[in-house]
């Protein structure tokens, strides 16, 4: 029997469990292509650096990140994905029965999970260092995502929900903590980036102008950039800024991850609020004509730790691809 293929999705985003399975037939109607994760310079280059720094703090280490069935009660924060607006990460084949096997969803995202998805969990994080130049960075090649983002969308609270420390990366109420480039190394193989906010307004023009030369450089030029990690306020509806930066890296080619921030903020319908996943989806509406597929989107937020073993699980996915090719 042939489905119909505008076929709907439901994607859960709740806080827990991480994945949701997909039924195998749904899953083979898929079309969509594989896509390219790294940059081409960052392909090119040999992964042979280890780790020096010898300050590790050890985290508490839970049970491995495990697939489990998704609750009922969820349907109330369902969003509806056409299956052509999912995410398919290096190393997943969809052309026959290798599709079923891996035929699942992180939840509250619209990212297919594949066999790279391994070793998600953080058992050490140390800062490493401050940088105000893209020359200045760490030179020992690890793989690293960036967290970018407009000023105080949530990029260091969200670094600490990812490590599970309070105040490992510095955060604030007032716009601009951030001022440089910090690498944070995860698990002495990987690296944290927490980058400085845009968008400051109280920021003049020279600083601002800045800001942006100085970012997109480390975009265009650092080779170990598996993914930036763009952040979006999903409490509020799409601001221009962050349209215009999220199709600069789609024109651009830069592999990119939207992370929907602060979606334990519901605003009341009757105020005429929209909800996060109203705000996400008119989002993914807003920069559909700069992307040849779908970028991949996590919906999070670091009070409840919603979508945090879903980053995790994407990264490790994205990384261990990337040190294989
Ligand atoms: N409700 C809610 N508040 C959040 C969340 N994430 C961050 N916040 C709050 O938002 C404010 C800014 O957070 P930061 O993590 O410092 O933001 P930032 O993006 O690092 O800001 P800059 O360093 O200034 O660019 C803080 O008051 C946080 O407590 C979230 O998921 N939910
Ligand atoms: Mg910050």
């Amino acid at each position: 029997m042939l489905l119909h293929p505008r076929l709907l999705l439901p994607i859960v985003s709740a806080v827990t469990p991480p994945y949701q399975f997909l039924p195998a037939a749904r899953v083979i109607l898929l079309t969509v292509g594989r896509r390219n994760f790294a940059s081409p310079l960052a392909r090119s280059r040999s992964f042979s650096a280890k780790a020096q720094l010898a300050v590790s703090v050890p985290l508490e280490v839970d049970a491995p990140i495990q697939p489990e069935i998704p609750d009922e009660d969820d349907a109330d924060t369902q969003v509806q994905i056409p299956l052509d607006r999912l995410f398919v990460p290096p190393g997943v084949d969809l052309g026959g029965v290798a599709v079923a096997a891996s035929g699942r969803v992180l939840r509250g995202s619209n990212i297919i999970l594949g066999p790279y998805a391994r070793d998600a969990q953080v058992s050490s994080a140390e800062f490493v260092k401050s940088s105000t130049k893209t020359e200045e960075c760490p030179s020992d090649g690890l793989p690293e995502f960036a967290l970018v983002g407009r000023s105080n969308v949530g990029k260091s609270s969200l670094l600490n929900s990812l490590v599970r420390r309070k105040r490992l990366a510095l955060t604030s109420k007032k716009p601009g903590k951030t001022q440089c480039i910090n690498h944070f190394r995860i698990n002495e193989s990987w690296y944290l980036v927490d980058l400085p906010g845009y968008g400051y307004a109280i920021a003049p023009h020279e600083v601002r102008d800045n800001w942006a030369e100085f970012t997109k450089s480390y975009f265009v030029r650092r080779e170990s950039l598996v993914s930036v990690f763009l952040l979006i306020d999903a409490s509020i509806p799409a601001k221009k800024i962050d349209l215009e930066y999220a199709s600069w890296l789609g024109q651009n080619q830069i592999p990119m991850t939207m992370i929907f921030t602060k979606c334990d903020k519901r605003k009341k319908k009757k105020n005429g609020g929209r909800r996060p996943e109203e705000n996400v989806e008119d989002f993914q509406k807003l920069i559909r004509e700069y992307f040849q597929e779908a970028p991949p989107w996590i919906m999070t937020s670091s009070v409840t730790n919603q979508g945090r073993d879903e980053i995790l699980l994407h990264m490790a996915q994205l990384r261990n691809y990337w040190l294989k090719h």
